[in-house]
């Protein structure tokens, strides 16, 4: 139960860090151009393993991955105030064309999981430059999240009682699919009326804008957003390395679509196995045909 991630920066670390806590494998491998930087992490992550009963964890070149179930790829350049996702792309993709034959090479039978933006154009060039492995994006998980968490404030219930699906790009142009949602196993509106709670176009609204824009506001106050995706990504992993046929917004290539966008999918041993194509309403497929779109024309840019 070998994982690896790529990238300890803030994301790769915290990734790390999580499935420490939570005990997702065995074995935890981090690795990093900066190798002191890979190294330092390692190391303060491995003092948590005694208390969390967590991996043996270290860090080392990319030879290191060898034996890997899933390497998670959180290399590259973070968004800076005022950058969007896409803005990303150019570097990137230099970097991913550097490190994922080198990853492949080393770990040929790990499922990847990229979490580095822009995910969805980085997940289609993963699978354009490691053809042979199982790939998926991190996607709209995160996204998924921070919708649930919302939408369970203003429900006064626990945020795992909510499910709901944010689906296509991982970025300003995704999909808030309030059809999906639930709370209690009611649709959302069916709950809010029953208890009685506030609940109106502008109230949806704030939910949409607060999920889309998650990130840019994290951004502003501390530079970098980790938690949310380190656990996210703790969690996919898990998925994985369990076979567990978990239902996850993850980003694949979706050919009706003709580029990488996240859906709900089927996670198992060897990566996504499904689509589950929920029942959108026209406005919301309409929608998602926009988001592929802009992230047709990005990857088009490459
Ligand atoms: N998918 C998602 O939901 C999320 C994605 N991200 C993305 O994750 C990525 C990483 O973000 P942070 O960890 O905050 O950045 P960071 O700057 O803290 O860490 C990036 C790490 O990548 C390493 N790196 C760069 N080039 C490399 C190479 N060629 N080989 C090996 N390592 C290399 C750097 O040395 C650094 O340690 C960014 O693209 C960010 O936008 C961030 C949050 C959420
Ligand atoms: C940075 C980023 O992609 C996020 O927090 O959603």
């Amino acid at each position: 139960m070998k994982v690896s991630v790529v990238g300890a920066g803030l994301v790769g670390a915290t990734a790390a860090y999580a499935m420490t806590l939570r005990d997702s494998c065995s074995e935890l491998v981090l690795t990093d151009k900066d190798e002191a930087r890979a190294a330092a992490e390692a190391q303060d992550i491995a003092h948590a393993s005694p208390i969390s009963h967590g991996a043996r964890v270290s860090s080392g070149p990319f030879a290191a991955l060898e034996g890997s179930r899933v390497v998670i790829v959180a290399a590259g350049a973070n968004q800076q105030v005022g950058e969007s996702r896409l803005d990303l792309l150019q570097k990137n993709a230099a970097i991913f064309r550097e490190i994922i034959p080198q990853v492949t090479q080393a770990a040929p039978d790990a499922v990847l999981l990229i979490a580095t933006n822009p995910v969805d154009i980085l997940t289609d060039l993963t699978v354009k430059l490691a053809p042979q492995s199982a790939v998926m994006g991190s996607g709209t998980v995160l996204d998924s999240a921070r919708f649930r968490h919302l939408v369970a404030q203003r429900a006064g219930v626990d945020a795992t009682h909510v499910h709901g699906y944010v689906l296509g790009e991982h970025g300003d142009s995704e999909v808030i699919a309030w059809s999906t949602a639930t709370v209690a196993g009611l649709p959302v509106d069916d709950f809010m009326k029953a208890r009685r709670l506030d609940w109106n176009a502008q109230i949806r609204s704030e939910i949409e804008r607060g999920t889309r824009d998650a990130a840019a506001a994290i951004i502003g106050g501390k530079r970098a957003t980790y938690y949310g995706i380190g656990a996210a990504l703790a969690r996919i992993t898990e998925r994985v390395l369990g076979d567990r046929r978990a239902v996850l917004t993850v980003s694949a290539p979706t050919p009706e679509f003709g580029v990488s966008l996240s859906l709900p999918r089927i996670v198992a041993a060897g990566g996504v196995t499904e689509t589950v194509m929920p029942n959108l309403t026209d406005n919301e497929k309409t929608a998602l045909e926009a988001s592929a779109e802009v992230l047709r024309k990005a990857a088009a840019s490459l």
